[in-house]
């Protein structure tokens, strides 16, 4: 499965977390779209098996660019600004999805569970032997994270199209960053950043107590 020419790099993709936090630590929700806009790109091109994945995170990333777009744009400028704007407007559903069922919180709520997952299985594409499962890296990372918010039907369906996961070596290419050993170093310099957005997101959450959204 060899990457296409003139395919896009995971380089640049995973560089958008990078660009999300500001010198105050603050979560610009600009470059974090777009790095899941790109993550989405690449789930897309690894086959249609994953489209029921690939729609729902892109139903997501649209409320969220519809909301960063409009009127109240400055307000969705940052993670921090959203969440005061939603609380002191009391814009969020906090028992049962009624007034507000998308709102901006209980949606990042569901990207930041999968950035979990997303960090999960680069550590362990990283840190995996060469001849390792991806197929198993993926599931045991969801399994560790995303598995305990989704009902028994959508975890069968993740974990049968987790079995279309080309080898590690495989996969390593069609991230587009050159050979293995390459790819790897990438990962090395990016899950730092993806660590600290999902750190910072977390502890805002937990100050809230946001982190079990309807
Ligand atoms: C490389 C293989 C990619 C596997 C992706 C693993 C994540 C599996 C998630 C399965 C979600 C199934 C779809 C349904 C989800 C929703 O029920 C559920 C809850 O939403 P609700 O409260 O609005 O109902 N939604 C969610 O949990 C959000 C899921 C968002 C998933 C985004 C996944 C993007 C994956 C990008 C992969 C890129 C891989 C790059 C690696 C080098």
């Amino acid at each position: 499965m060899a990457a296409a020419p003139g395919a896009f790099s995971l380089r640049e993709v995973l560089a958008a977390f990078q660009a999300c936090v500001t010198e105050q630590r603050e979560v610009l929700l600009g470059p974090y779209l777009q790095g899941w806009r790109g993550l989405v790109r690449f789930l897309n091109g690894l086959g249609a098996i994953f489209s029921f994945i690939s729609k729902d995170a892109v139903t997501k990333i649209q409320i969220m660019e519809s909301y960063c777009s409009g009127e109240r744009r400055e307000e969705y400028r940052t993670l921090q600004s959203m969440v005061s704007y939603e609380l002191s407007r009391g814009l969020v559903d906090l028992q049962r999805r009624s007034s507000h069922p998308d709102s901006g919180c209980r949606t990042i709520l569901r990207l930041h569970r999968a950035l979990r997952w997303l960090q999960l299985f680069l550590e362990g594409l990283r840190t995996a032997r060469q001849d390792a499962s991806t197929s198993a890296i993926c599931t045991d990372s969801y399994n560790a994270s995303l598995a305990a918010y989704h009902p028994w039907v959508v975890r069968k369906a993740a974990v049968v199209a987790f079995c279309a996961l080309p080898s590690r070596d495989a996969f390593l290419e069609v991230m587009n960053v050159g050979g293995p050993e390459e790819a790897v170093e990438m990962l090395g310099d990016a899950l730092p950043h993806i660590r600290d957005v999902y750190g910072i997101t977390q502890e805002l959450y937990e100050q809230h107590c946001l982190l079990n959204l309807p």
